[in-house]
């Protein structure tokens, strides 16, 4: 087991390359499940969230070759294998499974999935997606069991937003007989991602984008190759990271329209960027002053990017106030920024940051994955050397991150931690 360690202070200057989108890549992959040939993915990104689902679809009898930034899956010689347990478990995204097996074998036993704990989350719309379209759902012992002899369109309307409910009745909406419409659905980029690889492979999907989405269920998907878009929360990440530390620091492979909430924020708080096609040129604010944010659905403030986010805020004058409307919880990482000399109190599901302060060195401890990205943010800024453990949340999203980051100019490694230190990460 690693700790990771940061010596704050040396300025970020140069290019970060950008890597593919996790959260598109955890839905690309199960897709791949539909088709009756080989898919190939590029641009994926070399995180332990694609490890697991390319090792799951091994498991089903899938047949996939990863390289380091491209996956070839081959479906032909896949079977509804249950996977009520494992490691299912150890990510949120395995809940696509759900979908892609239930629209190719018509059934499912899948384990609820894991993830970042941010407060509750809940999947009684994906649920209800799937009995809409016929299927019949047992919840045993931790693990879904889904079942249907026929799927068959249908109207659904979202409760809640939810961008994992959108993607999963589509996943097994392209293979049911007749048309699908989800209201009120997700309309994040990662949805699009996904619906242009399900249109390559063969399906009728019109909206995706929007907030209403047609499908048109086929007999037969066929595979094909396909690019996955961006990371935006990793792109949002380094050019918080930027405006904290750097001294001209260039956000390479970026979709600057993804990133539009983030970079009105910066530009509130006092930062220069300059957007090129698919750049981002950032440097640190001179004297920022603080802003409040609300993370909303897309196209508003990402809830991922909340916890980077609010790093930045103790460096600026004033106080600000972060309300965030997805996740009640996620406020894990503000604990650790106070032991790294924040002025921040939590109120519901509001925190309150009062800057400017100096950030000192710490042990702080990573609860999630975003909650990892803070503690390296405020790491960068803080005298002294950091260290961060929880590096296993880290790893499900953030593509080489002590590399990308040495790349610029930071001074950060990793270590092996010593056994009395492991005992006590666990034991914590
Ligand atoms: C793998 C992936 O793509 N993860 C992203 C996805 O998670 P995920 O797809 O799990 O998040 P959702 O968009 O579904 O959740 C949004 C909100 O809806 C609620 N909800 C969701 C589903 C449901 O059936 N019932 C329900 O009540 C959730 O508790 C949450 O409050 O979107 C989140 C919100 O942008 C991001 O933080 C995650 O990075
Ligand atoms: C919450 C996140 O991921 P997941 O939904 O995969 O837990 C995230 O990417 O910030």
């Amino acid at each position: 087991m690693e700790k990771l360690l940061i010596e704050g202070g040396h300025p970020l200057r140069g290019t970060v390359r950008i890597s593919g989108a996790k959260n598109s890549a955890v839905a690309l992959l199960p897709a791949a499940i539909l088709a009756q040939s080989p898919v190939v993915i590029d641009g994926l990104p070399n995180i332990s969230d694609v490890k697991i689902l390319s090792d799951l679809l091994e498991e089903i009898g899938g047949e996939t070759t990863l390289t380091n930034d491209q996956i070839t899956i081959d479906p032909t010689h896949m079977v509804s294998m249950p996977l009520p347990n494992g490691r299912v478990k150890k990510l949120r995204a395995s809940y696509y499974l759900m979908g892609a097996m239930l629209g190719r074998f018509k059934k499912a036993v899948v384990g609820l999935p894991g993830g970042c704990y941010l407060g509750p989350r809940p999947i009684d719309q994906h649920i209800k997606g799937f009995e809409a379209l016929g299927a019949k759902i047992t919840n045993e012992q931790g693990a879904l069991y889904l079942r249907a002899d026929r799927l068959i369109g249908a109207k659904i309307y979202l409760d809640v937003v939810s961008v994992g409910a959108t993607i999963n009745i589509m996943l097994a909406a392209v293979r049911a007989e007749g048309k699908t419409t989800i209201e009120n659905a997700a309309r994040e980029p990662e949805i699009i991602d996904v619906a242009t690889l399900l249109t390559s492979m063969g399906a009728r999907i019109k909206g995706a984008g929007t907030d209403v989405i047609r499908i048109e269920g086929v007999n037969e998907l066929k595979g094909c190759r396909h690019t996955i878009i961006p990371d935006r929360i990793e792109a949002g990440t380094y050019t918080i990271m930027a405006a904290g530390a750097g001294e001209d620091v260039i956000i390479d492979n970026v979709i600057p329209q993804h990133l539009e909430s983030l970079t009105a924020k910066l530009r509130e708080m006092g930062a220069t960027i300059e957007e090129s096609n698919d750049q981002l040129r950032v440097s640190k604010m001179v004297k920022p002053s603080s802003v409040d944010i609300k993370t909303l659905v897309y196209p508003g403030f990402p809830t991922d990017l909340q916890q980077p986010f609010t790093t930045l805020l103790t460096q600026a004058s004033g106080m600000a106030i972060v309300t965030d409307t997805i996740y009640s919880a996620r406020f894990k990482h503000i604990d650790e920024l106070r032991r790294m000399g924040a002025n921040v109190k939590v109120e519901g599901n509001s925190a309150m940051i009062s800057g400017p302060g100096v950030l000192q060195s710490a042990k702080v401890r990573a609860s999630d994955l975003r909650a990892g990205a803070c503690l390296v943010a405020a790491g960068l800024l803080a005298d002294g050397i950091t260290e961060i453990t929880g590096l296993e949340h880290i790893d499900r999203g953030y593509e080489n991150l002590v590399e990308k980051l040495s790349s610029i100019g930071a001074s950060i490694w990793r270590e092996q931690m010593v056994e009395q230190e492991i005992k006590q990460y666990q034991n914590t």
